[in-house]
């Protein structure tokens, strides 16, 4: 059958094409800059070298959001600081612009050897009651090839809990030995009570076989593993509100005041935090928490 379409239709048809293949191609090099697959430097380079590219096309603003810990309040504070315009595309950055955001880059996020995409090693930390445990429990349930790490800990085990399932249950001895060992990846004591700690073995053999593996982990933990394996992927649950997560604390109905007060004061510290992880996901829902969570293991 012939073609009714004018010329000019045609040509509009191809360049709505092109613009949503381009469109995709920097959300691909966003992505890519986001898993740190490439670092923003790599990606600048590639801008400036060639200025028609998908690189070239992409804005200021999205470049500097891609990068990890940076979000659109902290974009803004550095364009204004560095006096670039947010409608500046990379490819079209003069001298001085080029100059400012290459010497911000070298200061604020020194290029480390790509890691050639992620980990499938993934810390979910966030503070007390924000939905750790009950997301994890979700993505155990609905993700069977996602290891959900087993940790050890010297707190007596909770109704219900199961030694081996929930946690290994162990005395202090017991743990002195794990760590004297070099059992354990990492371990912290948390809330200033018990000791927790995650063991290595299972997490190696999970990920020889090919699997995804999920800690579920306090913060000072979340440092420890991203200090020995930093390809690991850091992600942060956070609560919709503050109201919202004192709720949730209260509701669930496990510790007294004076804990709860004192687990509040070290969840402040936490969410301060929140920008040293690679992802934030918000625990509004938790089956799109655990979907998000999940993707990221993927
Ligand atoms: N998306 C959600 N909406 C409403 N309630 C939730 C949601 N996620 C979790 N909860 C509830 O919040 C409470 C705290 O959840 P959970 O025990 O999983 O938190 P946690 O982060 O593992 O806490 P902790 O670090 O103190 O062990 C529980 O009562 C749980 O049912
Ligand atoms: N650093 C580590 N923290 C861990 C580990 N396993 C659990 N946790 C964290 O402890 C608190 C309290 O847990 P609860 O079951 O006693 O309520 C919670 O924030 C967990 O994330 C671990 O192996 N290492």
């Amino acid at each position: 059958m012939a073609d009714s379409r004018t010329p000019p239709d045609v040509d509009r048809v191809a360049a709505s094409r092109r613009a949503v293949a381009a469109r995709r191609e920097r959300a691909a090099l966003k992505r890519d800059v986001t898993m740190r697959v490439i670092s923003p430097q790599e990606l600048l380079r590639r801008a400036l070298g060639a200025p028609d590219s998908a690189a070239g096309a992409m804005r200021v603003t999205e470049f500097l959001t891609a990068i990890p810990a940076i979000g659109a309040g902290k974009r803004d504070r550095i364009l204004a600081d560095l006096e670039i315009s947010p409608v500046k595309r990379l490819g079209g950055l003069g001298a001085r612009q080029r100059t400012v955001l290459r010497a911000f880059l070298d200061e604020r996020v020194p290029e480390v050897e790509p890691r050639g995409g992620r980990s499938r090693l993934v810390v979910l930390a966030g503070p007390t009651a924000v939905g750790k445990g009950t997301v994890a429990a979700h993505i155990k349930a609905h993700h069977p090839e996602i290891h959900l790490s087993v940790s050890a800990t010297t707190r007596a085990p909770r109704p219900g809990e199961v030694d081996g399932e929930h946690y290994f249950f162990v005395d202090d001895s017991e743990f002195d030995r794990m760590i004297a060992a070099g059992e354990l990846l990492e371990h912290a004591t948390v809330h200033n009570a018990y000791r927790y700690g995650t063991p290595r073995a299972p997490i190696d053999t999970a990920l020889a076989q090919g699997h995804a593996v999920l800690l579920e982990i306090d913060l000072q933990g979340a440092r420890q593993v991203r200090a020995a394996e930093p390809s690991a992927t850091l992600v942060f649950l956070l609560p919709p509100s503050w109201d919202e997560l004192v709720q949730r604390l209260v509701g669930r109905g496990t510790e007294g005041d004076a804990e709860r007060a004192r687990r509040l004061k070290t969840a402040k510290t936490e969410l301060a935090s929140q920008n040293e992880f690679d992802f934030r996901v918000v625990n509004d829902d938790v089956a799109r928490a655990a979907a998000a969570v999940a993707e990221l293991a993927e």
